[in-house]
């Protein structure tokens, strides 16, 4: 029995965790924290895995802590850039035997989304990201956005082809969304919505649009699981639940 703790246990995505861990085999519920909560109530619990939906401004000195006592960690939590996951690493060096998950998204759909816009980017001049999400999100634009811009643009550089073609001289400021790695990311916030994301490509006579839809938070919670039993045996940092499915 693997025993987990949720950290912000009273959000949106840490209540769902809560009810998925304890409708789970093999899997203990030992301890719900939010905010103002004490740590130590982790060690007190024996959690052997955190499970953190916080905060973009609070998980790293989250995570510090659970490193520092060895404790693993499944993190869906955004804000992650490579200046964050270089601390992570080295804070991993310090406390070998543990493991921290970082995912982007948790929902399979959404990993899939991302590894066949990956796929298909060296294929198509123009590229654009739309996601649209609920509007009690804090952050914009959303970390698997960020993601997929990343691995977009990574597969674009690998293929030669630089950003996407764009003629604009004059404008709104915002207008043409943010530019993540050279892919222009498009933010969409809209109540009745949940967690959406478009990747649009183009070329010549023809587009691709490859599009995922999480209806509700219960999608993300077969990855979470995933993550928790996988984490335990997985020392050090793995960054995409696609490193724990046959889809990498
Ligand atoms: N990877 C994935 O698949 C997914 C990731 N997310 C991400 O997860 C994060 C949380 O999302 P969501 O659940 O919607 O947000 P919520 O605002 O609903 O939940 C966040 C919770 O964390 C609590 N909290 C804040 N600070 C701390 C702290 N220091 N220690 C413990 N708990 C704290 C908050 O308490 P209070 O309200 O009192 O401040 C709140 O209960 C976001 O970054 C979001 O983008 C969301 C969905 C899927
Ligand atoms: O805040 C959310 O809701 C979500 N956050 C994650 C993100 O920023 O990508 C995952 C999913 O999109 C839902």
């Amino acid at each position: 029995m693997i025993k987990v703790g949720v950290l912000g246990a009273q959000g949106k995505m840490g209540a769902q965790t809560c009810l998925a861990v304890e409708a789970a085999d093999g899997v203990e519920l030992v301890a719900r924290l939010d905010l103002g909560d004490d740590l130590d109530a982790l060690t007190a619990a024996g959690a052997q895995v955190v499970v953190d939906f916080t905060r973009p401004e609070v998980v790293m000195d989250n995570l510090g802590w659970c490193i520092g006592h060895g404790i693993n960690a499944v993190v869906g939590t955004t804000g992650f850039d490579d200046e964050r996951l270089a601390t992570l690493r080295s804070q991993l060096e310090q406390s070998p035997g543990t493991g921290v998950l970082i995912a982007p998204n948790f929902s399979i759909g959404a990993v899939l989304m991302m590894q066949f816009a990956a796929q298909a980017a060296k294929y198509y001049e123009s590229v654009e990201i739309v996601e649209l999400h609920h509007p009690d999100k804090v952050d914009a634009p959303s970390g698997t956005a960020r993601r997929t811009a990343e691995l977009v643009a990574a597969a674009r550089r690998e293929a030669g082809l630089g950003s996407s073609p764009d003629a604009t001289t004059t404008g709104l400021d915002g207008a043409r969304g943010a530019d993540v790695d050279g892919v222009r990311v498009h933010g969409i916030r809209l109540r009745g919505l949940v967690a959406h994301q478009e990747v649009l490509f183009g070329d010549t006579g023809e587009t691709l649009t490859i599009r995922h839809d999480s209806m509700h938070r219960e999608s993300f919670m077969a990855g979470v699981l995933l993550g928790v039993r996988r984490i335990v045996d997985t020392p050090g940092l793995t960054v995409g639940l696609e490193n724990f499915l046959d889809v990498g």
